[in-house]
C-alpha cells in the first residue's frame, strides 16, 4: 500500500499506540536522568557550576557529560520519537519490527528497543535499499532477510501527523519535498532522507582514509557531519568527541554548519580552520600572518602574474618542499653536536657516539629546543664533574708539594709562608677553573642559541628555496604549513591528538598541509570531501585525487563519487554544468540533479549601471514576495561588494558579509564570491556577469560555477555590455 495517509490507513491505530508506548518510555528515561544530574530537560546546564569540586574527577566529570548530552538528546527526542517503522523477516527467524528514529530508546524492562538509533546497523535497511531481499551487517554477524515495510512516519510534538508507505516513487516525492521547501539560514541534519550513495560515505570504515569528490550541493558538508555523529556512535567506547577534528575553510563556513552536529546530538567536536589550528599549535610563537584574502588577491592579478604567484604558491604547499624542510631541519639538529663531542681543558666531557646516542636517540621524540636544554644540564653536569677533576688534581699537586717541604724544611715561619703560599696558588686555581667552566657553559649557550621561528624559516628559504626567499618580512597563510613543522621540529607543538579528522572543501588544501596534518596526528584517519570543479585556490590545491592518494596515504585512501546533486533545480544546474564544462576534469563523474523543476535561470542585460542597479532592486522584491528570505547578492571582488552594498544595502535591508565576519546571518545578503564557498541560499543574483568581469579563463570559470550552484530555488544573473563567453547566451 503506498501514500495512505492518516486516519483512513488501516495500521494508524497501531502506530498511535506504538507512538504512545515510545513516548512514556522517553519520558520516563528523562525523570531518570533529570534526577541523577539535577538537570532539566530543554534547559541548559553548566557542568562544573554543578559539580561538587571534591568530585571533579575526570571518569565522573566524563559521566556527567554523557548523562547531560542524553537529556539534550532525549529532550529533541520527545518532540520527533521516530520517522521509519521497518518490517523484516531475517531468514529462518520471526518478523521483526523496528521503529527508526534519531536516538535509540530501550525498554528498561524488557530491554528491547523502542526505538533504534539511525546509526545503528539495522538503520541500513532503510538507507540502502527497497522493499524485498535485503541484507545487514550486525554486530554478530552477516543478517539476511526479507524487508516487508519500509514507512515513513511524520512525528511532531507527540503527534503522528502522517504516514507513507514507502516505493520508489512515495521515496522521491518525500525527497523532492523536502529540498523543494524553502531553506533555513544554515545547514541542517538529513537523517531521514540519506540517500543510499550517501550511506557508504557516511558508515565507511574508520580505519581507512576515505576521499569524496562530490559535486557541488551533493552533501559532502552534509554527510561529512552525519559521518562523525556515525562513528561516534558506533565507536562510543574509544573515540571522544574532542578527538574528532573538523577542518572547515574559514569562520563565516563554521557559523553556518554549527548547528548540524548539536542537532545530531553530538557536542565538542573539534570546528577548525587550518589557521586556527595553526595558532593552536604554535601558541605565542605564532608569527603575525597578513590578513588578506587568496581568492580576492587572485582576482586582482593579471592571467600571467596568476600564473607565476600560483607557481610559487604551488612550490610552497608541495611535498618536495616539504621533503627539503625535513632534510635541512635533519642538518639543523646535527650542527647541534659538534664533531668530536666536548672536552674541557682537555678533559673528555662526552664524546661523540655519547652525544648521538642522548641527543639522536633517547631524546628524539622531543623538539630540538627542548633536547637542547637537557643536553646542557647534562654538560653542566659534566662540566661541574670535570671541575672536579682538575681542583682535584691541583689538590693533590698541592698537598704534595706540601708533604715535600714538610719533608725537607724544618718548623719556621719561613716554611709556613711556603705551605701557605702553595695554598694559595692552589685556591687560585679553582678560581680559574671555575671561570674556564663558566665561560665554557656561555660559550656553548651562544653557540646553542636557536633563532626565533621567522628567523629559522627565512634561513630555510634562503638555503634550500631561494626562488621563494625574499626581502620582505611579511608572513602569508601560505608559509603557515612550513611554519608549524619548524615549530613542530625545534619547539614542539601544542595540539591536541586527534584520531579523525574531516576536512570539508579539502580541494584548497596543499598536500603539504595534509601531509602535515597526517604527522602531526599519528594515529588519525582521515575523511577529506571536495569538488575539484570548485578548486577556486586551484594554485594551491590539488588538481587531481591521485596527488594525495599515492604520496600522502599510500594507496591507503579509498576514492568515492558523489553524482547526485540535491540544492540546486534541474534548470540551476543545467546551466551551471554548461559552465563547468567548459574546462572539464578528466575521471570526474557527472553530475545528475534530483529531478526538482522550478523557474529558469534569468540572464538579464543593462544598458548602465543605474538600470542594473534597479533590475536588482526590483528581482529582490519580486523573490521576497514570493515567500523567499534567503536571498544572496555576489559580487565577484569584497570591492564590488561594498560598492554595491553602499548603492542599495540600505534599500534592501541587505547586510555585508566578508571574509573576516565570524556570524553567519540570513536575509538578503551582499557578499563576493571569495566566501561563498559551501554555502547555499534560496535564490542566488550574480551581480556583475559581464564579459570584462569574466572573460574566458579556467579560474574565473571556477568561481563562476561556485556562483552559480549557491542557489536553491532561483538564479538571475546581471550583465552590463557583452555578456561572458563562460555563459550561454540564452539559459
Ligand atoms: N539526502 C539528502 N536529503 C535532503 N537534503 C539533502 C540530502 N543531501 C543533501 N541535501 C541538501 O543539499 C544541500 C547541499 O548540501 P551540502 O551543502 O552538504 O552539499 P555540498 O556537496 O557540500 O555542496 P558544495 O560543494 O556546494 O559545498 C543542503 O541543503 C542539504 O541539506
Amino acid at each position: 500500500m503506498e501514500s495512505v495517509t492518516l486516519p483512513e490507513h488501516p495500521s494508524a491505530k497501531e502506530e498511535y499506540l506504538h507512538l504512545q508506548q515510545a513516548c512514556d518510555t522517553i519520558d520516563r528515561e528523562i525523570r531518570e536522568v533529570e534526577a541523577l544530574t539535577g538537570a532539566k530537560a530543554g534547559e541548559e546546564m553548566d557542568v562544573h557550576a554543578n559539580i561538587i569540586p571534591d568530585d571533579q574527577e575526570e571518569v565522573y566529570l566524563q559521566l556527567f557529560k554523557s548523562k547531560l548530552d542524553r537529556l539534550r538528546q532525549l529532550a529533541m527526542a520527545i518532540g520527533q520519537a521516530y520517522f521509519a517503522r521497518l518490517d523484516f523477516t531475517p531468514a529462518g527467524s520471526s518478523p521483526e519490527t523496528w521503529y527508526l528514529g534519531r536516538w535509540g530508546v530501550l525498554d528498561p524492562v524488557a530491554l528491547t528497543p523502542v526505538v533504534v538509533d539511525w546509526r545503528s546497523p539495522v538503520a541500513n535497511l532503510y538507507y540502502s535499499g527497497q522493499i524485498g531481499k535485503m541484507d545487514y551487517e550486525a554486530p554478530d554477524g552477516h543478517v539476511e532477510g526479507e524487508l516487508t515495510l519500509k514507512r515513513m512516519l511524520t512525528v511532531r510534538e507527540r503527534e503522528l501527523i502522517s504516514l507513507f508507505d514507502s516505493g520508489i516513487v512515495s521515496q522521491e516525492a518525500y525527497l523532492q519535498s523536502v529540498l523543494g521547501s524553502i531553506s533555513s539560514d544554515r545547514l541542517k541534519e538529513i537523517v531521514t532522507t540519506i540517500q543510499a550513495e550517501q550511506n557508504i560515505v557516511i558508515r565507511y570504515p574508520l580505519s581507512s582514509n576515505l576521499l569524496v569528490q562530490g559535486a557541488a550541493g551533493s552533501g559532502k558538508t552534509t554527510i561529512a557531519l552525519h559521518r562523525i555523529a556515525y562513528l561516534l556512535y558506533t565507536f562510543q567506547k574509544t573515540l571522544r568527541p574532542e578527538n574528532m577534528m573538523i577542518l572547515a575553510p574559514n569562520p563565516l563556513f563554521l557559523s553556518y554548519i554549527s548547528q548540524v552536529l548539536p542537532d545530531l546530538g553530538v557536542e565538542r567536536v573539534v570546528q577548525t580552520t587550518f589557521e586556527s589550528w595553526c595558532r593552536e599549535g604554535m601558541g605565542r610563537r605564532m608569527p603575525k600572518i597578513l590578513r588578506e584574502s587568496r581568492l580576492e588577491k587572485n582576482l586582482s592579478l593579471t592571467e600571467a602574474e596568476r600564473e607565476k604567484a600560483g607557481r610559487l604558491l604551488r612550490l610552497k604547499g608541495s611535498l618536495s618542499v616539504m621533503k627539503k624542510l625535513e632534510n635541512w631541519l635533519d642538518r639543523l639538529q646535527d650542527s647541534v653536536l659538534p664533531e668530536n663531542g666536548f672536552k674541557m681543558a682537555g678533559v673528555p666531557l662526552m664524546d661523540r657516539k655519547e652525544l648521538e646516542n642522548i641527543f639522536l636517540r633517547d631524546l628524539r621524540y622531543f623538539p630540538l629546543e627542548q633536547r637542547v636544554s637537557e643536553l646542557k644540564k647534562i654538560v653542566r653536569k659534566r662540566v661541574q664533574s670535570a671541575a672536579a677533576i682538575l681542583k682535584e688534581r691541583y689538590n693533590a699537586n698541592a698537598e704534595q708539594m706540601v708533604l715535600k717541604i714538610r719533608a725537607n724544611m724544618r718548623e719556621s715561619a719561613l716554611r709556613q709562608q711556603k705551605i701557605k703560599d702553595l695554598y694559595t696558588v692552589r685556591d687560585q686555581r679553582y678560581k680559574e677553573i671555575d671561570a674556564r667552566a663558566e665561560e665554557y657553559m656561555n660559550r656553548y649557550r651562544e653557540r646553542f642559541a636557536l633563532p626565533d621561528l621567522p628567523g629559522l624559516y627565512r634561513a630555510f628559504l634562503r638555503e634550500c628555496v631561494p626562488e621563494a626567499y625574499t626581502e620582505e618580512e611579511a608572513l602569508r597563510q601560505e608559509d603557515l604549513p612550513m611554519l608549524v613543522m619548524i615549530c613542530k621540529a625545534v619547539f614542539g607543538l601544542k595540539t591536541k591528538q586527534m584520531k579523525h579528522i574531516v576536512i570539508d572543501e579539502c580541494q584548497d588544501f596543499s598536500p603539504f598541509q595534509i601531509e602535515l596534518l597526517k604527522q602531526a596526528n599519528p594515529a588519525a584517519t582521515f575523511t577529506l570531501v571536495g569538488d575539484l570543479y570548485q578548486g577556486i585556490l586551484a594554485d594551491e590545491g590539488i588538481r587531481s585525487w591521485e596527488e594525495w592518494k599515492e604520496p600522502i596515504f599510500e594507496n591507503k585512501a579509498n576514492l568515492k563519487q558523489l553524482t547526485v546533486s540535491y540544492r540546486n533545480t534541474v534548470e540551476i544546474m543545467n546551466l551551471a554544468q554548461t559552465v563547468s564544462a567548459r574546462y572539464p576534469i578528466p575521471g570526474i563523474c557527472e553530475t545528475k540533479p534530483v529531478l526538482r523543476h522550478g523557474e529558469a535561470p534569468k540572464i538579464i542585460r543593462a544598458e548602465s549601471e543605474k538600470e542594473r542597479l534597479s533590475r536588482i532592486c526590483d528581482q529582490v522584491r519580486v523573490w521576497r514576495q514570493e515567500g523567499y528570505h534567503s536571498i544572496a547578492l555576489i559580487e565577484k571582488t569584497a570591492e564590488q561588494a561594498k560598492k554595491l552594498y553602499r548603492q542599495i544595502g540600505q534599500e534592501l535591508d541587505a547586510h555585508l558579509l566578508s571574509e573576516t565576519d565570524a556570524e553567519y546571518r540570513g536575509g538578503v545578503l551582499i557578499l563576493p564570491a571569495s566566501i561563498v564557498k559551501g554555502m547555499e541560499f534560496d535564490c542566488v543574483g550574480i551581480c556583475d556577469a559581464s564579459a570584462e568581469n569574466f572573460p574566458d579563463d579556467e579560474f574565473l570559470c571556477r568561481i563562476l560555477y561556485v556562483m552559480m550552484t549557491r542557489p536553491l530555488h532561483r538564479l538571475a544573473i546581471w550583465h552590463k555590455g557583452d555578456l561572458s563567453p563562460l555563459l550561454p547566451n540564452t539559459p
